[in-house]
């Protein structure tokens, strides 16, 4: 009674406030239904807000995105489909299902297109054979696959991976043992794969992995694109379009950036078309493409076109094989035991090429052939669990043409980004086992010792289906042209205490380096 008595007038007080201002009463059932809600929805991992979506959680976990996507998958299910603000139809489903990704890039790939979006995104690759769907996909990917395919591009491809590892990169690593010096192997095998892109596309020599160079204005403008790109990714689409009008932050770098860039394309693909004139035979790819367009009269001839391919293929090649080189050499230095392996299988071939018994061996470097290099099945072993762990790209994006219902049931409608993750798949236990997180090369062997087929129905890190990476061979030879010379030549000791982990990029580069300690092997 007493209390009842007490009360009384607070309540009527409210009630009369809330007669007067019924706002109030508005404000309180939000904030009620808000907590309601927040504690149905609310997890460990994201949280969707009302009128911002699921932004802040990204904004939180950006700079470590890669396993925060791990960490949500593992503990919620492979797919994860996450909402933006409300003022940008921002739409995300995250997959690692291989089922999905396998339907997404192969079964039903005519469904899944890269979209305008992307091609907004993505704009500074122009029409290049990434950002193209349909018939304008068709024929650039049938001219592509022509050059790709042909006879004289692979020989030149190993010829050429043979001689930049002779002459640049063996020359480079000794300069450094001598001097006993700390290099960046994130620095040296982006500048190789730079090096050997830019001759495979023009046939000319940047001269980036001469000692002493440290940089090269066409490599730093397509560090700053990508970095652009993967910004775009993040934000929503309405903030960074307002920051390019504004020119400021990564955008701004980005119009600096795609200036540098046109202006070495323009460059390169001049004295590409005054080589076509004087008649002098070339065999790299923007030579084929000249002569494709001589005698194709249906084709565009201009030089955007040049440019936009030569641009796809730079970027295509140089960060996807130069990243997965160093998180190779940092997967050895953490198991030395597959090191030894491979070293092992090395030494046979050398033995069985020199008729030299090693110990004895010349003084010089061995330099190994691309023949040699393709019949070892340990090593091929090796860089594809490293490119499994360490997947470059980790993402793919895809977009939805018609509603459609995923292997795994989840309904995807038109709008939705698609974004697969080769990342998080490598780390999920459900499709690699109790050892996945392990680099053990052993899992791509079968008992007769040759490569099993088995994981390659669930590895994706060169896309699967029609637009399937084009320059796996190429990549191939070149990564084993480089681990064998520098493996065989050189103890690489990796510096111990320093933070290994990727930054956040499209690329899976290493945020801070691979720093190590290169001294010339005596045994
Ligand atoms: C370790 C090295 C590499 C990896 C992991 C890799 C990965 C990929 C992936 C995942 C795709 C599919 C993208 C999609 O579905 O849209 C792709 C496409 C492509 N890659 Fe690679 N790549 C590598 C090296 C290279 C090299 C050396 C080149 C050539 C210089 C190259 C040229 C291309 C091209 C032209 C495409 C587009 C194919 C199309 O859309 O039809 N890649 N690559």
């Amino acid at each position: 009674m007493i209390e009842k008595l007490s009360l009384n007038p607070i309540l009527t007080s409210f009630d009369h406030h809330l007669m007067q201002w019924p706002e109030l009463y508005l404000a309180v059932i939000c904030l009620i239904l808000s907590i309601i809600w927040y504690s149905k929805t609310k997890n460990d991992y994201y949280m969707h807000w009302p009128i911002v979506g699921v932004l802040p959680s990204i904004l939180r976990n950006a700079h470590r995105m890669h396993d925060w996507s791990v960490e949500t998958c593992r503990a919620l299910g492979c797919t994860i489909r996450a909402r933006g603000p409300t003022f940008c139809r921002w739409e995300l489903l995250f997959t690692c299902d291989p089922r999905n990704v396998e339907y997404i890039l192969k079964t039903n790939v005519t469904n899944f297109p890269k979209g305008e979006e992307y091609l907004e995104a993505f704009d500074v690759l122009g029409d290049g054979l990434f950002n193209v769907d349909s018939e304008l996909w068709q024929i650039q990917r049938s001219m592509a696959r022509k050059a790709f395919a042909s006879n004289d591009f692979r020989g030149t491809i190993c010829r050429l991976s043979k001689k930049v590892v002779e002459e640049e990169l063996v020359p480079l690593l000794s300069n450094a043992a001598r001097e006993s010096s700390v290099v960046d192997l994130d620095d040296i095998f982006m500048r190789f794969t730079f090096h050997t892109t830019i001759i495979v596309i023009f046939g000319r020599d940047p001269k980036s992995l001469s000692a002493g160079v440290k940089d090269h204005e066409l490599a730093n403008a397509l560090d700053a694109v990508l970095e652009a790109i993967f910004r775009r990714h993040v934000n929503p689409r309405i903030w960074w379009k307002l920051c390019r009008l504004l020119r400021v932050g990564e955008e701004r770098k980005l119009v600096k950036a795609w200036k540098a860039i046109d202006i070495h394309m323009a460059h390169y693909i001049s004295l590409k078309k005054a080589e076509a004139i004087t008649g002098s035979e070339q065999a790299d790819l923007m030579a084929t493409y000249v002569n494709f367009q001589k005698e194709s009269k249906d084709f565009s001839s201009n030089d955007k076109f040049l440019r936009d391919t030569a641009l796809t293929f730079l970027l295509g090649g140089r960060d996807t094989t130069g990243t997965t080189l160093t998180w190779f050499f940092h997967a050895l230095s953490n198991n030395p035991h597959v090191e030894a392996k491979v070293l092992e299988e090395l030494k046979n071939v050398a033995c069985k090429d020199s008729n030299v018994e090693l110990g004895q061996r010349a003084n010089t470097p061995w330099v190994f052939n691309s023949e040699d290099l393709k019949r070892l099945v340990y090593l091929h072993a090796a860089l594809c669990e490293a490119m499994r762990l360490y997947p470059s790209p980790s993402l793919n994006r895809k977009g939805v043409l018609r509603e459609d219902v995923l292997p795994d049931g989840t309904v995807v409608k038109p709008g939705l980004m698609v974004i697969t993750s080769t990342y998080a798949m490598a780390r999920m236990e459900c499709v690699w086992g109790k050892d996945c997180s392990e680099f053990k090369p052993e899992r791509w062997i079968d008992e007769h010792g040759k490569l099993s087929k088995e994981p390659m129905t669930k590895f994706f890190t060169f896309g699967a289906g029609p637009r399937i990476c084009l320059g796996k061979e190429m990549a191939f030879t070149l990564m084993k042209a480089a681990v064998a010379a520098v493996l065989f030549n050189f103890q690489v000791e990796v510096i111990e205490g320093q933070t290994v982990c990727p930054k956040a990029s499209l690329v899976l580069r290493m945020k801070n380096g691979l720093m190590a300690k290169i001294k010339e092997r005596v045994s």
